[in-house]
């Protein structure tokens, strides 16, 4: 790995993540850990991925996923597989957020029942961030949004106009449910939407806003 900014960013996340989890391990049986998908956590999950832990007690999980098949190209389990669940961490137990419905809707009990069983409070929670101030799949123009910032559920199908794709996402309450919460973003865009998202309040606007509290510890590199 290179030692760029964003690589040296990844190698500190993926330590802290590691302790957490070496922490956590020591006082319960399993340790949940809750990673996003998209472009920014592959170097992240190449550096966790080489810690030596006792990784049959992790469950993994996301925070969203495309409604697509496991192995497309843009399915967030396929890049977790392919970046994350190698060396050491292939032992790790990877709880997948889609079923064999067409659609989310028709999904979601299933998958909201098969999250309410993993081990929360997790370890960590690492949300990532778009352009538009969305995180994990609660986008402003979700049409589902109030509903995925206000139900007790655990995950529920979300239809997104901007987003090509159905998707499936953790709620709120449920992202809320860990022990650390971390936000993994690069670049100055993102530097810029997270400064707007600190100097307001409505979180329909930009829906990082719920978390911003948690506390959330913020992983930025340029
Ligand atoms: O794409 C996903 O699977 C996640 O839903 C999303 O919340 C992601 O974390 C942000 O869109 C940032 O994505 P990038 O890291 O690709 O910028």
């Amino acid at each position: 790995m290179s030692d760029s900014p964003r690589d040296q960013l990844a190698i500190q996340l993926a330590e802290a993540v590691a302790e957490a989890l070496r922490v956590d391990l020591t006082h319960q049986e399993n340790a949940l850990l809750v990673v996003s998908g998209g472009s920014t956590p592959v170097p992240f999950f190449t550096a966790l991925a080489a810690y030596e832990l006792p990784w049959a007690r992790v469950q993994v999980t996301l925070a969203d996923e495309r409604w697509v098949a496991e192995d497309a190209v843009d399915s967030n389990a396929r890049l977790v597989r392919e970046h994350l669940l190698q060396g050491p961490a292939s032992a790790a137990r990877f709880v997948p957020l889609t079923s064999d419905d067409p659609t989310p809707e028709q999904g979601a009990a299933a998958v909201a029942e098969r999250v309410a069983r993993l081990a929360w409070p997790a370890s960590v929670v690492i949300l990532g961030m778009g352009s538009d101030g969305h995180t994990a799949s609660l986008f402003p123009d979700s049409r589902e949004l109030e509903l995925a910032l206000a139900t007790d559920a655990p995950a529920l199908a979300v239809r997104t106009p901007s987003q090509p794709q159905p998707r499936i996402t953790l709620s709120a309450d449920r992202l809320h449910q860990a022990r650390r919460h971390v936000l993994h973003i690069t670049g100055g865009d993102k530097r810029d939407v997270l400064a707007r998202a600190l100097s307001g309040d409505d979180v329909r606007e930009l829906p990082i806003r719920a978390f911003l509290a948690c506390p959330l510890a913020t992983y930025w590199a340029p």
